[in-house]
């Protein structure tokens, strides 16, 4: 039987006729129903309209959102939520001068996720990554992407994976693996790069592949981690085993790691807070979607993705977190939002569109979530009362959310 929301204040993202995603001017144009009604029926979205025209047949529940709005909930396409332990230590060494290039040198950072890691048991990292989950779905996340690449070993990047794969099976809203071997080079390699590159193509990924645990292959293309070079490398390996590649780039410096991704269809580049202008130009007219992680950008206080320079030029732009123990330790997409309209001048439209069809789309789910369309998964945010939909952005710090509603089952929350 049906759940009936009626008296919606305002629908948020009505896509009558799914879209892939949104792009440049198309940005600022957030499509919303006032005064409207939707219908839930077996965990999809089975109708919406005009409060005038709200159906009359019995429902299971009816839910009164009078003052209330409801969107799609968030697309996060980027995250590392799988992990162990955390890195306040480095969080302090940074707040006394140290910066996350010199604690990565030190042989912190992500290797030091790595190390924690390998000692962690699978049944504890499981644990460890579920609250985590669990605590971005009741902030409004309805889908999710998960990398590898805090194992760098076989066995530990396999563990990992094989969470993700048990993550997936026990939860209602999709989840997209992507295999990040390549996040940064073991110290017992150090020197010899290419035979971590062979152990990764040799063996990691005919045993990933084999297992099916992940769709995407991701490399972390930055000076001091992985060249241009591996990057070919190992998109070109990925992708003899069906893995679609969705890459960490320009985060630090421009090395040519946009056009690489793009030379391989890359489904996202991602980070971006670095870009030449042969950059921005290199993403156009393309199918690859840029992703900006702003969460980062403010815990690290590096720049900003330069958003309006990108759409302005007619590109499209997606929002994720980057959840993780090091670069950002939140998955809050209402505060990736928020930041996005205060530090990167995107308006409130831009970015819902951007944390929400666009998200939907860098994890191939366009077709699934992200928009309020008749028969897709009824992923849902029931705000409280709010005036406007720039209220959402603009209260910052304000949790404004009431419930959220994975096919159509409220999220416990906690
Ligand atoms: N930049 C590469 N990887 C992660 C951070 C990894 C870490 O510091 O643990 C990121 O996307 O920001
Ligand atoms: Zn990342």
């Amino acid at each position: 039987m049906a759940i009936l929301f009626k008296n919606i204040k305002e629908l948020i993202q009505v896509r009558k006729e799914p879209i892939a995603f949104v792009a440049g001017s198309d940005m600022k144009e957030l499509p919303t129903i006032k005064n409207a009604y939707l219908v839930v029926e077996n965990g999809k979205i089975a109708d919406y309209g005009y409060m005038a025209d709200c159906p009359t047949t019995p429902v299971k529940e009816t839910i009164d959102a009078s003052e209330k709005m409801i969107l799609p909930t968030w697309c996060d396409s980027h995250t590392h939520i799988v992990y162990a332990g955390n890195r306040e230590g480095e969080f302090v060494d940074r707040i006394h001068g140290l910066s996350y290039e010199e604690i990565a040198n030190k042989g912190g950072g992500i290797l030091n996720s790595a190390r924690t890691l390998q000692k962690t048991s699978e049944e504890s990292l499981y644990e460890q990554s579920k609250v985590r989950l669990e605590e971005i779905m009741q902030l409004g996340t309805g889908a999710v992407e998960i990398k590898s690449g805090y194992g760098l070993t076989v066995d530990s990047e396999l563990k990992m994976l094989r969470i993700i794969k048990r993550l997936k099976d026990t939860y209602d809203l999709p989840i997209k693996a992507s295999f990040l071997g390549a996040h940064a080079l073991p110290s017992e390699y150090k020197g010899n790069p290419s035979a971590y590159l062979d152990l990764i193509v040799g063996e990691m990924l005919p045993k990933i592949a084999e297992a099916q645990l992940a769709e995407y292959i991701d490399i972390f293309c930055e000076t001091g981690y992985f060249s241009v070079a591996d990057t070919e490398v190992i998109l070109e390996a990925g992708k003899r085993y069906g893995l679609i590649p969705k890459i960490h780039v320009n985060q630090f410096t421009a090395i040519g790691g946009v056009q690489a991704g793009v030379k391989h269809h890359a489904l996202s580049v991602d980070h971006l807070e670095v870009m030449r202008e042969e950059d921005i130009e290199a993403l156009k007219n393309t199918n690859t979607m840029p992703v900006a992680l702003p969460s980062c950008s403010y815990f690290l206080s590096i720049p900003y993705t330069p958003a309006r320079k990108m759409i302005d030029a007619g590109l499209p732009l997606a929002l994720a977190s980057d959840y993780n123990p090091g670069s950002t330790p939140s998955g809050n997409m209402n505060f990736v939002v928020s930041t996005a309209c205060i530090k990167m001048k995107m308006t409130p439209e831009e970015a819902i569109n951007a944390a929400t069809i666009n998200g939907a789309y860098a994890m191939g789910l366009a077709q699934k979530v992200g928009s309020i369309t008749v028969g897709k998964q009824a992923n849902l945010i029931l705000t409280k009362s709010v005036n406007s939909i720039g209220f959402i952005p603009y209260a910052f710090g304000s949790n404004h959310i009431e419930s959220v509603y994975i096919k159509g089952k409220a999220v416990k929350q906690a």
